[in-house]
């Protein structure tokens, strides 16, 4: 028999950024915290609603992880208490964090003008979100190369084996703050014969083993274009997620496929790529050592868990 334990009966609310799908669990005070086993069967896509993932939204100030966030931007009123659909939590979700902001505002729990910008907590640290129309900007902060500015200039720091891939491929670590491995194929008939899974016996094969598991990007570069007196980048991604599978985007992977590609390119690599993903298509822009993820975000239905 199915538990859903502290989910049963609570209003959810489902939603998704460019088709990567959540389960939103609206909690101001803190008072449902769900285990792993719960997120986990809330989100089987057979025993549960299904999802890639659980989002609390929860006030920072009830929760510690979430006074962390306040600490470092005091205006963080909302925590981003994002769960892997394995019960597993993760430092930032770039689709779920847009899908969090779209809740707020439907839900009148805060305004959002055109234009205006919230602050979300997450384990991450503080994001700011500003809304376009019906798009949402979010400045994902600092990403770096774990494995320092070597890996850039050799273009890989890790060997990865990929079914239905042949021969092993070098691959690009990098923190957005999660961890991302970006590996480029050839053309888009490579990319469609991937198998990406965490089943054991058909995963990849990493070398070294990333030490906090990974989420890998294959990618195929599509080329540049001139789109308002701007080069901009275009690149085609599928993904495998940690603590999930392959999902059909993926918003921090985005942004580490743009960021690899763009590494790749060497000097004179646009700042601004197109990532098209199964589930539509997302904006990264690159400044620096910050990058910023532009992308929809959809609410589709309002569901209750039974017993
Ligand atoms: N789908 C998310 C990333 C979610 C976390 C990831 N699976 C991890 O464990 O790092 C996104 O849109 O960024």
């Amino acid at each position: 028999m199915t538990s859903f334990g502290v989910l049963t009966g609570r209003p959810l609310v489902t939603g998704h950024g460019t088709e990567n799908d959540f389960l939103l669990l609206p909690d101001p005070d803190g008072a449902v915290d769900p285990s792993a086993a719960e997120v986990a069967t809330a989100c089987d896509r057979h025993a549960g609603i299904g999802a890639d993932g659980l989002i609390r939204v929860v006030r920072s100030d009830a929760l510690p992880d979430g006074s962390a966030a306040l600490a470092a931007d005091p205006a963080a009123e909302w925590f981003m208490d994002y769960r892997n659909a394995d019960g597993s939590v993760a430092e930032m979700c770039g689709n779920g964090v847009r899908v969090f902001v779209h809740y707020l505002r439907e839900s009148g729990l805060a305004d959002l003008p055109d234009g205006g910008t919230i602050v979300v907590g997450t384990r991450g640290g503080p994001r700011r979100v500003t809304r376009v129309g019906e798009q949402y900007t979010v400045d994902m902060g600092t990403w770096w190369l774990p494995s320092g500015e070597g890996a850039a200039r050799d273009g890989h720091d890790v060997v990865v084996e990929i079914p239905g891939i042949d021969g092993p491929r070098g691959g690009l670590s990098l923190a957005v703050p999660n961890p991302h491995t970006v590996v480029a194929l050839p053309d888009e008939a490579a990319l469609a014969t991937a198998r990406l899974s965490h089943d054991p016996a058909d995963a990849p094969r990493y070398t070294p083993v990333p030490p906090d598991g990974t989420n890998l990007e294959l990618v195929v570069p599509l080329g540049e274009q001139v789109d308002g007196g701007h080069t901009v980048g275009a690149v085609r991604m599928r993904v495998l997620e940690r603590g999930v599978g392959e999902t059909r985007s993926c918003g921090t992977g985005t942004c580490a496929a743009a960021l690899a590609v763009r590494i790749w390119g060497g000097a004179g690599s646009p700042d601004t790529w197109r990532v098209l993903v199964p589930g539509g298509e997302v904006r990264v822009q690159v400044e620096g050592d910050r990058v910023h993820l532009t992308g929809p975000a959809e609410l589709t239905a309002d569901v209750t868990l039974r017993g």
